[in-house]
């Protein structure tokens, strides 16, 4: 069954609690089986291995180190939230959809993301993006700056990094620098 929801998704998010080891050890068997769902497909997800529950930073038992080393072992990207407190849940969704979508957030974003609490309209906003790409609709990072720009109208500046053959073909207005601003 997981087979059919990760086969052709853009995105996964790896998601323990810091504060449970076995809810570490499972994700060893979690993430096989993204990467042989996507065996097949063209075009693999971008990964991000995520660290809940940051707000009992006292309790935790699953140490930095072998977060870090699973993430660098992967080539996977490495984030820590709360889902509780909100703390860095906009940021690692944005962090996600700027990968998928090839955008380079800067130094000063990030650190703005990650002031930022959690927002139904933002939480949503990054699966709209994640999910419209799924299923094709998205339109390259000019539609993600219409999006985040009805939902959360905040500024942001981001470099495009690495825009594929395959967006580009997507892509109903293919961005004419190499510079976009997302709203
Ligand atoms: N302190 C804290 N509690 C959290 C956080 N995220 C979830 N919880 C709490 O953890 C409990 C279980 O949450 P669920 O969403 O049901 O997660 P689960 O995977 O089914 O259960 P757990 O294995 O207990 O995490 C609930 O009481 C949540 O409120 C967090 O970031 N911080």
């Amino acid at each position: 069954m997981l087979d059919k929801y990760v086969y052709g998704a853009h995105g996964v998010l790896l998601v323990y609690d810091i504060t449970n080891s076995q809810s570490f050890e499972n994700l060893e068997d979690w993430y096989g089986a993204v990467k042989k769902a996507n065996e097949e497909s063209d075009t693999q997800p971008v990964i991000a291995l995520v660290g809940n529950k940051i707000d009992l930073e006292h309790m935790r038992t699953v140490k930095l180190d072998k977060h870090q080393r699973f993430c660098q072992e992967n080539g996977i990207v490495s984030q820590f939230v709360s889902a509780k407190t909100g703390d860095s849940v906009f940021l690692c969704f944005q962090r996600v959809a700027a990968e998928i979508l090839g955008i380079k957030l800067n130094k000063a974003e990030i650190e703005q993301s990650q002031l930022s609490g959690l927002e139904s309209g933002s939480f949503e906003l990054s699966w709209w993006i994640i999910l419209k790409m799924k299923h094709q609709l998205i339109t390259g990072p000019i539609r993600a700056r219409s999006a985040l720009f009805n939902n959360k109208r905040r500024v942001v500046k981001a470099d495009i990094v690495n825009y594929s053959q395959e967006s580009v073909a997507r892509t109903v207005n293919t961005p004419r620098s190499s510079m976009c601003v997302i709203q």
